[in-house]
């Protein structure tokens, strides 16, 4: 059984933990920072509980580290790993229930946060929420999906949680600030429905002067393929993987044969790409459909499309064009750039943002009439290859979008063609997103008739952006993100306002403008502990700050080009 030993006894037996909190003092929405949080929170409870002061954890002892030691998990962390907690200190077990009691091994002591990273080894006693039996052998090792023993209704109630502690630990905001948190939509596929995975593998041992020049790689054989053990930077051999769709998972097996055919071929370790792509084949015309199975040397899996035939294939070419189908729009993308990775859940996610964005205006108390215009624009920042533009197009007159990437721009361009979208009203800026607020022309796109869609990535928006959104004012914010704690950070800016900066720069506009109307998660990513978050904020009106036709942004310019798309070097001149 563990031995102990004191606890900070002088010397520091375990890794620091390199990155701790954010030099700002604002969450950046990292593992660490949002496991820390439920540490802190667990501890506390524990303390108001037995009433131990700091002292007494202070002599706290901690087992030595790769023993073994029994724990019982009390919850589940927002990053996915079960707690316990012991004598003071919080242990970390991945693949665990609360209510389990299970043996795990010590691997890391953080000893300034007072938690301890462990392997899960063995189920002593198991937890009533542990139903499922994992489908998949890898369950427990690979660092992919946690939650494959636990009934989906579970996960689906776990991730509205995280979504509630995102907003009570890193918005800022007090409780009454934030509305009840919604029931997670689940994903009409819970296996089955990645349509990305990129499995890799390492290169073989070599000197870095070697490789440098050009020395040939040896291989001992064929290195593991797959993804990265759970706690570990070692790679697993995994042969299939459950949840990406059947093209995918057959492109797995014919990929992993290619490169164990060919690995001498290879210099140096790999991601391989492996991306689902749709091609829909009319029913009537004598075309009975298409079975699954080898047409011409490919694997093609058929699947009813409704009126349509969908023939999929897996491509593995990063510049090769994959295409989607999200209800009636077509989306063509190069296989290796972004497009969300679970097809099946993002018609429910458009539905849900048409229903709630374009809600009743309020009516005016003194005459009965409605006080706010129709909201009949959007703008989607981080717009990536178009999908919002696209997807919500039928519920706008105009809308332009934006993304730093020229590449996405040029895939949003040709979508929004694809999909017979005007080009005087539909419109696109390769920029930074800082830069859309100085080329929004508020004749064309009036704050008070206006949505802006917000999807950035894991790291959220920066205040920059977040203060030029407050100036400009829209009357409706769609928030969508796939890191909840940095979306609660900036809708907390959004709602509590910041301060105002500099010289000239309206007080009166930085006061928070908005109120949360709805908050709730998706589950894009059944199995693992990833919650898409989708908020949406309404503008106050008068009382909550300025309410203005004019954006205060910059100059103002006209932003209704003769082609869809504009240039990253005239985003702020589009005349
Ligand atoms: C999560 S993706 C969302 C894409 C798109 N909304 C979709 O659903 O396909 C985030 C996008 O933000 C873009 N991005 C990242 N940083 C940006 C920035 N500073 N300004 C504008 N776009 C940015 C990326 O290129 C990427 O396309």
């Amino acid at each position: 059984m563990a031995q102990k030993r004191p606890f900070n006894e002088g010397k520091r037996h375990f890794k620091k933990n390199k990155k701790q909190k954010s030099s700002t003092g604002v969450s950046e929405g990292s593992n660490e920072e949002v496991l820390l949080a439920d540490v802190r929170r667990l501890l506390q409870d524990v303390k108001i509980a037995n009433g131990s002061t700091k002292e007494e954890q202070a002599e706290k002892e901690l087992p030595e580290q790769w023993t073994e030691i029994d724990l019982d998990i009390t919850e589940i962390s927002s990053t996915g790993d079960g707690l316990a907690q012991k004598n003071g200190q919080v242990y970390v077990v991945p693949f665990t229930a609360p209510g389990d009691t299970v043996t795990a091994k010590v691997v890391r002591h953080v000893l300034e946060d007072s938690y301890t990273l462990t392997d899960f080894l063995a189920v002593k006693t198991p937890s009533k929420h542990r139903t499922e039996i994992p489908p998949c052998p890898y369950f427990s090792q690979c660092s992919g999906c946690q939650f494959q023993h636990l009934p989906y209704s579970y996960q689906l109630a776990h991730k509205r949680e995280i979504v509630e502690k995102a907003y009570t630990n890193f918005s800022g905001l007090p409780a009454a600030a934030v509305p009840v948190v919604g029931d997670t939509i689940g994903s009409p596929l819970q296996y089955g429905y990645r349509t990305k995975l990129t499995p890799h593998f390492d290169g073989p041992p070599m000197a870095r002067k070697d490789r440098r020049a050009g020395v040939k790689a040896i291989w001992p054989g064929v290195p593991p393929i797959g993804f990265m053990k759970k706690g570990t930077r070692k790679t697993m051999d995994i042969e299939d993987c459950p949840i990406g769709t059947e093209a995918v998972r057959l492109g797995m097996k014919r990929e992993r044969r290619r490169v164990g055919e060919e690995i001498e071929k290879f210099q140096r370790g790999a991601t391989l790409l492996l991306r689902e792509s749709t091609e829909r084949v009319a029913k009537e015309g004598g075309v009975e459909g298409v079975k699954s199975g080898k047409v011409e040397g490919e694997d093609v899996v058929g699947e009813d499309g409704g009126e349509f035939v969908h023939k999929k294939t897996c491509i593995t070419d990063s510049k090769a064009t994959s295409t989607e189908y999200v209800d009636e729009f077509r989306f063509d993308n190069p296989a290796g750039s972004f497009f969300q990775n679970n097809n099946s859940i993002l018609p429910l996610v458009t539905q849900y943002i048409r229903d709630n964005i374009l809600a009743p205006p309020t009516p005016d108390d003194s005459t009965g009439t409605q006080s706010q215009p129709k909201i009949t624009k959007m703008i989607d920042a981080y717009c990536g290859s178009g999908f919002f533009t696209v997807a919500l197009s039928q519920t706008f007159t105009n809308s332009i979008g934006i993304d730093i990437s020229p590449q996405s721009i040029t895939s949003a361009t040709h979508n929004a063609e694809l999909n017979n979208l005007p080009s005087d009203s539909t419109t696109f800026i390769s920029s930074d997103a800082n830069a859309l607020f100085a080329a929004i022309d508020t004749a064309n796109f009036p704050p008070a008739e206006t949505v802006v869609v917000i999807d950035p990535p894991r790291k959220g928006c920066d205040q920059g952006f977040i203060r030029q959104l407050l100036k400009y004012g829209p009357a409706r914010i769609c928030y969508v993100s796939c890191n909840v704690h940095t979306q609660a950070r900036d809708v907390g800016w959004l709602v509590a306002g910041l301060e105002a900066e500099g010289e000239g720069e309206d007080e009166r506009a930085m006061k928070g403008l908005y109120e949360i109307e709805s908050l709730r998660g998706f589950d894009f990513f059944p199995q693992t502990g990833h919650v898409e978050g989708v908020a949406v904020l309404r503008r106050k009106g008068a009382e909550g700050g300025v309410v203005e036709e004019k954006s205060t942004a910059g100059e103002v310019q006209a932003v209704a080009p003769p082609t869809h798309c504009i240039e990253a070097t005239d985003a702020g001149k589009a005349s």
